[in-house]
């Protein structure tokens, strides 16, 4: 029951609705009183041979009265009940969804897709049911309880009403019991389907990797293995379920038999009708549904609030990331004043991911970053985009530290194209300009043009309508980052940013797409992280990453005079170039 009280600010919201759905309920309750002692009346008037005309057609209007009245009843409460859990449906999904967006790096790195993705199915589901089948379940076994058992004492008699609800008791007793196990077992069994869901998710992503190593058959054990977990965790679940409903079937057959032993002994003792027992037969089958109800509901609660449980616990996350109180609302420039003095992953308090990384940047001016893999570039980059903002020292864009300002604002104003890319499943133009819809085809076309990717897209068959994406055609390595490229110079950012996201395209290509990006962005600022150094040559300044820290600092000739690793690293990748090139050529 402890549920209820946890979705107590819903019910609060909602409150007219069930009123009135319990309202609905309650009049429904009240008519059903009606057709047993009316069945019981015409069974004393046949018994007493004293039936008229009059009285059944008398009687038979109201039975039809009472039918049509519960009819419309019954509509009316579930529309009020079942629709009022949808509503609980929507805020939850709507919280969840706002939760994911606004989390940070560290959050996707605790929490895998699969368990995402059953929080936000499953576990979303089985709340529902709580506001929805839940709450009717017990608002209807209680008031229909209630006044069956008031109309089997009142009308009937108490003594015999007592005896056969007696045995009642002990489904209240055994759900308690079994209350607290079924809890866990769904907890442990809606564990086991994030699971499934995150094994299919990382199989399906990977099944090119998965067939290239010949794993399909590994794989499918591994899923087996899932697969199996999750169905013991169902069936200890299902097993809890069924030691419940027998037990009902059994307490009502017991009710049953006390019923016919004590009331035909009260028949033959004259203490009630022969009608009056038909009436009371009558209304302990009207009890049936409420005590198979209970069992549904004691489920639908423990179920409901497991999920609960797992749904608090992600919107319980907090992000790491910095909300000042006065957030700056002015839009940043592009210059930059990078200074940190050191910077960890939170989840690596031992390894310094930087150390002494300080650099200034005009506005409209190129950094290059280069190094060794594993140096840090994507680090430094990772500051910028502000995935992290515990470090110790400072990061200015325009005047302000990037913390002061509203993180929305400060991330519009930069333009960023990562390693690997995303593609949304639409066509090419909505693709270009997902961050501005409205932007006009001219302008689509202008930023294709400095990604270099127009002439692509005019080869495809429905150009810029072409789908792509999980239902279009596949992309290559290097249309898909020319894609992203395009889709971060259409937003005109004060920052552009490339995170090694001129890899996949030759060298050609590579300088267009540089002197294009130099050309139409002279007020605004780029940074290139690169593993390859002819994207950063005409860059204003040079950085070279190692071990979390700046080896060298210059412009490209600066650094070849430096006689360091950008010296050997520039002279091995030209090296390596021209024999490409000379293979190429045959
Ligand atoms: N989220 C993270 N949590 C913990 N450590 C990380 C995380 N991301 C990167 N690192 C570590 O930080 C160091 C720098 O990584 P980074 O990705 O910045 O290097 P990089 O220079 O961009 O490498 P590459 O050229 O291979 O892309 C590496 O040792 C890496 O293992």
């Amino acid at each position: 029951m402890g549920i209820f009280s946890r979705l107590k600010w819903f019910f609060k919201n909602q409150w007219k609705q069930y009123l009135v759905g319990v309202l609905a309920l309650v009049v429904v309750a009240i008519f059903n009183v009606i057709p047993p002692r009316i069945i019981g009346d015409v069974v004393d008037a046949v018994s007493k041979k004293n039936m008229t005309a009059r009285f059944l057609v008398i009687s038979m209007s109201i039975f039809l009265v009472t039918a049509i009245a519960q009819y419309l009843l019954r509509y009316l409460w579930r529309k009020m009940i079942f629709g009022s859990s949808f509503v609980l449906e929507r805020e939850l999904r709507s919280r969840l969804y706002r939760q994911f967006m606004k989390m940070d790096a560290t959050f996707y790195k605790k929490w895998r897709t699969g368990d995402l993705m059953a929080h936000a199915t499953n576990d979303i589901d089985a709340v529902r049911e709580v506001a929805g089948p839940g709450i009717l379940t017990l608002a209807d076994s209680i008031i229909t309880g209630t006044s069956t058992v008031l109309a089997m004492g009142l009308m009937i008699s108490w003594k015999l009403t007592l005896f056969a609800v007696l045995p009642l008791l002990l489904l209240g007793i055994m759900a308690n019991i079994l209350g607290g196990k079924v809890h866990d077992a769904f907890s442990r069994s809606q564990a086991e389907f994030s699971n499934i869901n995150n094994k299919t998710q990382e199989s399906i992503v990977g099944i090119k990797v998965l067939k290239a190593l010949g794993q399909e058959r590994e794989d499918e054990e591994d899923f087996d293995k899932y697969v199996a977990d999750n169905i013991t965790a169902n069936k200890r679940s299902y097993r809890l379920d069924s030691l419940f409903d027998p037990l009902t079937t059994l307490i009502m057959g017991i009710s049953y038999v006390i019923t016919i032993i004590f009331g035909g002994l009260s028949v033959l003792h004259n203490q009630i009708t022969i009608g009056q027992l038909v009436s009371f037969i009558t209304y302990m089958t009207q009890l049936t549904w409420p005590m198979y109800a209970v069992g549904s509901l004691f489920n639908v609660l423990e179920r409901g609030s497991a999920s609960y449980d797992r749904i608090s616990e992600l919107l319980g996350e907090k992000s790491s990331l910095v909300h000042p109180k006065h957030e700056v609302e002015e839009i940043p420039d592009g210059t930059l004043d990078f200074n940190i003095h050191s910077f960890h992953y939170p989840d690596d308090d031992q390894a310094t991911a930087l150390q002494d990384v300080h650099f200034q940047l005009k506005e409209g001016q190129t950094l290059g970053i280069v190094g060794p893999t594993g140096g840090g570039k994507s680090t430094i980059i990772s500051l910028l985009m502000r995935d992290f903002d515990h470090y110790d020292g400072s990061i200015k864009v325009g005047q302000y530290d990037i913390r002061k300002y509203n993180l929305d604002n400060y991330l519009n104003t930069i333009g960023y194209v990562p390693q690997t890319n995303f593609l949304f499943s639409t066509d090419i133009r909505d693709n270009v300009r997902f961050a501005n819809i409205e932007a006009s085809q001219e302008a689509v076309e202008a930023a294709s043009r400095v990604a270099d990717l127009d002439a692509d897209i005019e080869k495809m068959p429905n150009g810029y309508d072409t789908e792509v994406g999980e239902l279009g055609v596949s992309l290559s390595g290097g249309q898909k980052q020319r894609l992203a490229i395009a889709r971060a110079i259409l937003s005109n950012p004060k920052l552009l940013i490339l995170d090694d996201s001129l890899s996949a395209v030759d060298f050609k290509t590579e300088r267009n797409i540089e002197q294009r990006i130099a050309h139409n962005r002279k007020e605004a600022t780029t940074i290139i992280a690169a593993s390859r150094l002819s994207s950063v040559e005409n860059a204003n300044q040079i950085l070279v990453i190692d071990h979390g820290t700046i080896i060298e600092k210059g412009t490209h000739k600066e650094l070849l005079a430096q006689k360091g690793w950008y010296y050997n690293t520039f002279h091995l990748q030209e090296k390596t170039a021209e024999l490409e090139g000379r293979l190429n050529n045959g």
